[in-house]
């Protein structure tokens, strides 16, 4: 059956993403990537996230069963999900985080089922599972918490296992250690997150629960008395709301795709509305940028774009010419959550790094009271 591998598993709301990856000391070698898609229709029948377990599982399992010749797993790596805040780095899955990610995550989103999947096809296959900066990575310092009212403290909730990952990558591309690195990182996917990383960590970012821009399925920040009228406004239900500000809202809200292909096609067509949406979101992205090179002084080492939305050719120069003068650019186009899985479990399989165990806090300094 060959050498022992990395088994990647990345819970999307209609997809899992799979990875096999050799590890090769503490870097690592794609050796198969699939994505299983669940069709619309089949997930409606599920009514919850944590309902869906057993469903995946077996998709996942009946994947690898699949695969020519069989494999051998030396470990496998589940995206950590909605978790309360933890420091950066690789979490052994264990019961509690399992039960945890089920059924007391902080936010629901299909990635509380990376640690419960890794945990069933890890104990199927007699190997350890882990998960590797999940979403709630929180590395804020006391003064980035406040948000201007004591009720409601700012909090971390961040592309994290991306952004972490480029930022190394970038570290490597420019010689120095991670540790050392100040760099500005713009994760735009389906959800958007631009990143401050100061010495390695991430600082501050615009955590898309409280003030991002605008993307392809999400509102980001909105303004907060219309918002709060619109609350109280008798219009919707609290989850009703919910959805459509973090599943349909943002460019789908404007203009019925989560597509930036379709809408590039449409602005292609001379559709005007679809030009001043995505000219917004634009707008708001190279905001945000600037708001995160500020927090490092306006001296970043350099700006990385990441994000399949950065595989565009009309996005790349349009941010790269309003934020190039700032620091050098660097594109790493398409989403590296996979790998980044991978490289962080390869990291515990070397020795490299020390996996913790849950229940973990972050080592930050909180507020005063
Ligand atoms: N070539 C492309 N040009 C423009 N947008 C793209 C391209 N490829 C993917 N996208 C957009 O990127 C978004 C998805 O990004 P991705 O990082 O894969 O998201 P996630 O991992 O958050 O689901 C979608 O809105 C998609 O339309
Ligand atoms: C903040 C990261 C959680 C996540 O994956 O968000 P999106 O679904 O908005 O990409």
């Amino acid at each position: 059956m060959g050498m022992a591998l990395i088994l990647t598993i990345n819970p999307g709301t209609t997809t899992t993403r799979l990875g096999l990856f050799r590890p090769e000391g503490d870097r690592v070698s794609q050796v198969l990537e699939r994505t299983l898609e669940h069709d619309e229709a089949t997930m409606a029948r599920f009514d919850s996230i944590a309902a869906q377990l057993p469903f995946r599982a077996s998709a996942v399992q009946d994947f690898l069963d699949r695969v020519p010749g069989g494999v051998r797993l030396a470990a496998v790596a589940g995206r950590g999900g909605m978790l309360s805040p933890v420091p950066a780095g690789v979490i052994a899955v264990d019961d509690a985080l399992v039960d945890f990610a089920l059924h007391r995550p902080a936010h629901h989103h299909a990635s509380n089922l990376g640690a419960p999947l890794a945990n069933r096809i890890a104990l199927a296959a007699g190997c350890p599972a882990y998960v590797v900066d999940p979403v709630s990575v929180d590395e804020l310092p006391a003064v980035a918490r406040l948000s201007g009212y004591p009720d409601i403290p700012r909090f971390s909730f961040v592309h994290a296992l991306n952004i972490r990952a480029c930022g190394r990558r970038l570290a490597a591309d420019l010689g120095k250690p991670f540790e050392e690195l100040d760099a500005v990182v713009a994760h735009l996917g389906a959800g958007i997150s631009v990143a401050a990383i100061r010495k390695g960590r991430i600082v501050d970012s615009t955590n898309r629960m409280e003030n991002s821009p605008f993307s392809p399925e999400r509102a980001g920040g909105l303004p907060p008395m219309p918002l709060i009228d619109l609350c109280y406004s008798g219009q919707y239900s609290k989850a009703e709301l919910k959805r459509r500000l973090y599943g349909q809202g943002g460019v789908y809200a404007y203009l019925g795709t989560k597509d930036m292909r379709r809408v590039e096609e449409m602005i292609a067509k001379g559709d005007a509305r679809a030009e001043l949406v995505w000219q917004a979101m634009v707008y708001q992205i190279i905001k945000a940028i600037g708001s995160m090179a500020a927090v490092l002084g306006f001296r970043p080492d350099g700006i990385v774009l990441t994000g399949g939305m950065v595989q565009s050719t009309r996005l790349r120069p349009a941010v790269i010419g309003q934020i190039g003068g700032l620091a050098p650019v660097t594109c790493y186009p398409g989403s590296h959550e996979s790998e980044a899985l991978a490289q962080g479990v390869a990291r515990v399989l070397s020795g490299a790094e020390v996996a913790r165990s849950w229940p973990v806090a972050p080592e930050v300094e909180g507020l005063p009271w």
